[in-house]
């Protein structure tokens, strides 16, 4: 028998298994590394995060991945050697990490990977029908497998489109684990570069897990044309500024917001050209660039706010549990608790999953999942397992 399958055997046997999850967001701030402790799986899963790191990308690597991120037409020679060269560097990145944390690589049963998003293209953006929903997440599995000497599983988007999804969002399969109640109706909100939610009815209504637009990328990418500064710090500059009604219900113009859910976008519709588009047509082009940052900020709140309202029976809801870095983003979280009386709002620390790790914690569970699961049929989403497997010989 090939030695990597008796190996992938022994490792779906265990009580327990050491994984990492590895996720880097549309944010494209740096590595988010999740040690975990897995045993059991699906609605069983018990989980401990032993330990996290997120590692900043120096702004070599940061500018070289924004020449291709989210373009249409990019360099393709660089985003071959990119693929290639992201892999080897997540696994020196890990290999760092591990040795922070004294952990042998030996002792790691698997490393569970995201990689990075370069382009996301459901139909509903691309709108080409004879083509399928498409993502691409590059930094290939098989040059972390190689360099790290641990079984990697990787690009588990490809087969949630396969199996008739949009790629994304995957939370809803970790979020069904993580914050099921028996009685409270509760949403998880993941405030990345784009926001998304899981709403978890303990009244057997339908869960629904879905984008609700931009989150974070268009207030960051103000702050880098306006401020030269990566994102908005505490909110400082919005909170400086005034809400422009305007150019919010401008912004808020824009078919994706009546689509029916679920649904998924990215920084490839909810860009500067987006929010040029919306200040032409709002004849809002002489505000303040403070003005700007706190109605982009405001457009986010609104948009989760208005999805809340449509589909997420808002009059019952009693807790929304935040995650992501949106989280630290004190003008959005105050604007949400402000619109959202009804809801008790805090983070996922609340459930045990520290905000800023658990999309890697997520990517570390479907991992397990590949391994030990079974397909978990939620709604009409998707089941089935995901991800690829690469060995390290
Ligand atoms: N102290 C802070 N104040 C305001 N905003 C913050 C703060 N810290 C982080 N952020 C925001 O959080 C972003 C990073 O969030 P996160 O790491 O969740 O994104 P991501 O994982 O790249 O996104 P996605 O979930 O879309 O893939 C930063 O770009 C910034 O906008
Ligand atoms: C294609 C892609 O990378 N989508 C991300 C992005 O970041 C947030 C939102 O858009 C979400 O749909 C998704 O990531 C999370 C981890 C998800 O799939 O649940």
């Amino acid at each position: 028998m090939n030695k990597n399958l008796q190996q992938l055997f022994t490792i779906a046997q265990k009580e327990e298994r050491l994984a990492i999850g590895l996720m880097s967001g549309t944010s494209l701030d740096g590595l988010d590394i999740a040690l975990c402790r897995f045993s059991r799986h699906g609605l069983g899963t018990k989980f401990d995060l032993l330990h996290f790191i997120t590692i900043a990308y120096d702004d070599t690597f940061k500018g070289e991945v924004i020449q291709l991120f989210a373009k249409k037409q990019v360099d393709l020679e660089k985003l071959c050697m990119i693929n290639a060269y992201i892999g080897i560097y997540h696994a020196q990145l890990i290999l760092d990490a591990l040795q922070q944390w004294n952990v042998a690589p030996a002792d790691v049963d698997f490393i569970a990977s995201h990689g990075q998003t370069i382009y996301h293209a459901p139909q509903r953006l691309h709108g080409q029908a004879n083509y399928p929903n498409a993502t691409l997440q590059i930094g290939d599995g098989d040059h972390i497998a190689v360099k790290t000497g641990i079984i990697t599983i990787s690009d588990f988007r490809q087969k949630h489109i396969a199996a008739g999804g949009e790629g994304a969002p995957l939370a809803l399969y970790g979020d069904v684990i993580f914050g099921s109640h028996p009685t409270e109706n509760r949403i998880l909100l993941n405030i990345g570069g784009i926001a998304n939610l899981t709403y978890l009815p303990a009244n057997g209504a339908e869960i629904i897990c879905c984008d609700t637009g931009p989150g974070n990328t268009m207030i960051d990418a103000a702050c880098r044309q306006y401020f030269n500064r990566p994102y908005d710090e505490d909110a400082k500059i919005a909170l400086s500024g005034q809400v422009n009604e305007s150019l919010l219900n401008a912004l808020l113009k824009e078919s994706f917001f009546a689509q029916p859910a679920p649904k998924t976008t990215g920084p490839e519709l909810f860009s500067l050209a987006y929010l040029e588009k919306a200040r032409q047509a709002s004849n809002t082009t002489d505000l303040t660039a403070e003005d700007i940052v706190a109605t982009l900020s405001q457009f986010t709140v609104q948009s989760i706010v208005d999805f809340i309202n449509t589909y997420c029976q808002p009059e019952t809801l009693t807790r929304i549990l935040i995650s992501g870095g949106g989280a630290k983003n004190k003008f959005v979280v105050d604007g949400l608790t402000k619109l959202l009386p009804q809801a008790t709002i805090s983070d996922s620390n609340y459930l045990g999953v520290d905000p800023d790790a658990k999309e890697a914690i997520l990517f570390a569970l479907l991992g397990n999942e590949a391994l030990v699961g079974e397909p978990m049929t939620i709604g009409g989403n998707p089941a089935v397992l995901m991800g690829k497997f690469s060995f390290p010989g």
